[in-house]
């Protein structure tokens, strides 16, 4: 029962691996990761001490979960492959992009399919995991989201929402860290070394992220305080819009909303 392979050992496969083998919900050695790679199983064995394998069949036997985290292109080959091996109580666990449970289901009818959508704050326990499921998996969506609560903040949504979910809490990471850079490279303009200047912009992003988090405020909210009246902020802020900094990101957000309907 307390088993769980992980088919897909890349770059989400291993946040999520990272954050589940420190939790108290599985012992290291009931986690198997399966890839193609054995650079990346070695990382997870060495790192973390969860077991791996390159046999989809042999690590799926007697496991109750199994998270598919491969690219979507590569989703089909293997669902192929586990279609026949796979028992009715076993439980798939869905990271892939733009897939939906029905499309899954047409491969593997007599499997409950839980979506899951986290981020790479997975590897910090940091993780934003949006899941869905249908209304006949209200059990088994409530062990996958304790299971996703021991790698940071879980939201159950309509499966309708799945690729909004994807842009902003995914790719987010992305964005966010796009901005981040921004950061560091005007503080490196302004004089500081660019270890110096990754500190400060680090653990300023992080204490506004806490305030609104922590506050429970809008960000305008927290903005209003830092904004002295005809001070350097409020220039910077102005100077930033008159460049397009919200429209911009808001056209970032739709065009990668865009993109998702047409992955497959
Ligand atoms: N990266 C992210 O931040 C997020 C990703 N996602 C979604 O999660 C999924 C995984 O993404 P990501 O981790 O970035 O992708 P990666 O390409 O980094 O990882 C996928 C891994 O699965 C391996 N793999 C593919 N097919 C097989 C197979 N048949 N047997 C064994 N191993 C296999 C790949 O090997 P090889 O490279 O050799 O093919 C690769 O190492 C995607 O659907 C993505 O859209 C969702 C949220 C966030
Ligand atoms: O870029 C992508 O398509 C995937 C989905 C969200 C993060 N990575």
């Amino acid at each position: 029962m307390n088993k769980i392979t992980i088919i897909g050992g890349g770059n989400l496969g291993k946040s999520i691996i990272s954050g589940l083998s420190n939790s108290n919900l599985f012992e290291a050695k009931n986690i198997t990761v399966v890839d193609k790679s054995k650079y990346n199983l070695k990382e997870v064995e060495e790192k973390l001490g969860v077991s791996t394998s390159q046999n989809i069949i042999e690590s799926i036997k007697d496991v109750k979960w199994v998270i598919l985290c491969v690219q979507p292109r590569q989703l089909n080959a293997v669902l192929q492959e586990i279609k026949d091996v796979l028992t009715k109580d076993q439980i798939l666990i869905s990271t892939v992009t733009g897939t939906s449970i029905a499309e899954i289901n047409e491969v593997v009818p007599n499997n409950k399919v839980v979506r899951v959508m986290p981020n790479t704050g997975a590897a910090k326990k940091l993780s934003m995991t949006c899941i869905a499921a249908n209304d006949d998996v209200k059990e088994e969506l409530s062990i996958v989201e304790k299971m996703f609560d021991t790698i940071g903040e879980t939201l159950i949504i309509e499966e309708r929402l799945m690729q909004a979910a994807t842009v902003l809490g995914a790719s987010g990471i992305a964005f966010f860290l796009r901005f981040l850079r921004a950061m560091i490279q005007g503080g490196i303009q302004m004089g500081f070394h660019p270890h110096e200047a990754q500190i400060i912009a680090v653990q300023t992003a992080i204490g506004a992220a806490t305030l609104v988090a922590e506050n429970g405020t809008h960000p305008e909210r927290e903005i209003d305080k830092v904004t002295t009246p005809q001070g350097c902020t409020i220039e910077g802020l102005n100077e930033m819009e008159h460049q397009g900094l919200s429209s911009s990101v808001i056209k970032g957000v739709m065009a990668s909303y865009e993109k998702i309907n047409t992955i497959k």
